[in-house]
């Protein structure tokens, strides 16, 4: 545990960040970009300041939701975040790429390396609350992640169609090992909601989401319908214009 500790980056001198949340997943496409964005949009509209650190290195999705067209620019101190329309400040490798539809064909040391610069040369100024969308999966990056920033709370993002139990105990085990608490459980694409008779249904399957937050004495924080608008909102970069309250009992957890 000594050399966990001892591997965590310092702070860019300017920045000052209070609360570092990981979002984490079992494997790609369960909705973790959009858990992270619609957590980061919530406490932003709670009054307070807030980053996007998208750590998701060879599949970044934040400044597409956000529409975020402008490129990142740096001054002597540091690189300086882009803000999304609603003053939230976001770090992605799309936004340092000339061309962000060019594929990220890097090794593990090289990401890894990328998300530490993102914690070291970023000028992260008074930001309450972090969020950092994780690379999918626990395997070695999102190891390196754990092991170079000062994560306070993990939230687990899964789906009903994963082996939902499997993933929660790696995630669990890695939390344990990183001496991180998980802060809960959110359910994405729990049911879809019939426009015309307002009954739901289950396209996945049943979810087994409660047993296995019960087993590991976790909570969940929320179910996700699926939205064919949130879709939308996502593809048109107006992620930032979604209903409220989507994800009220995971901001009142990290508010505690
Ligand atoms: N609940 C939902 N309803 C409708 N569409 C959704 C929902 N959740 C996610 N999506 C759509 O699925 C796509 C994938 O979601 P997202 O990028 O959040 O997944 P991810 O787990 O971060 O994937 P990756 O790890 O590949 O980045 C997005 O385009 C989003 O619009």
């Amino acid at each position: 545990m000594s050399e966990t500790l001892n591997s965590i980056e310092k702070l860019n001198d300017k920045s000052n960040v209070k609360k570092v949340i990981g979002i984490l997943s079992g494997k790609g496409g369960v909705g973790k970009s959009l858990v992270t964005s619609i957590i980061a949009i919530e406490m932003q509209r709670r009054g307070n300041k807030v980053a996007i650190m998208d750590a998701d290195i060879t599949g970044p999705s934040i400044p597409k939701m956000f529409g975020l067209t402008e490129k990142a620019k740096g001054n002597k101190d540091g690189i300086l975040p882009v803000k999304t329309r609603t003053g939230i400040d976001v770090m992605s490798l799309n936004l340092l790429l000339e061309n962000d539809t060019d594929p990220v064909v890097w090794r593990g040391p090289i990401i890894g390396g990328t998300v530490k610069q993102f914690w070291t040369e970023v000028i992260w100024e008074d930001e309450d609350y972090m969020f950092i969308d994780m690379p999918p999966g626990t395997g070695d990056i999102a190891l390196t992640v754990f092991q170079s920033i000062p994560v306070d709370g993990i939230i687990v993002v899964t789906s009903p169609q994963e082996l939902v139990s499997m993933i929660v105990t790696k995630a669990v085990k890695m939390a344990k090992m990183m001496n991180i608490p998980i802060i809960g459980l959110v359910e994405n694409m729990s049911y879809f909601k019939c426009p015309d008779n307002g009954k739901e249904y289950k396209v996945f399957g049943e979810s087994h989401i409660d047993e296995i937050a019960k087993e590991f004495n976790l909570k969940v924080l929320a179910k996700l319908p699926i939205d064919p608008e949130i879709a939308q909102r996502c593809d048109r970069g107006e992620i930032e214009t979604i209903g409220l309250n989507l994800l009220d009992s995971l901001a009142n957890e990290l508010e505690k």
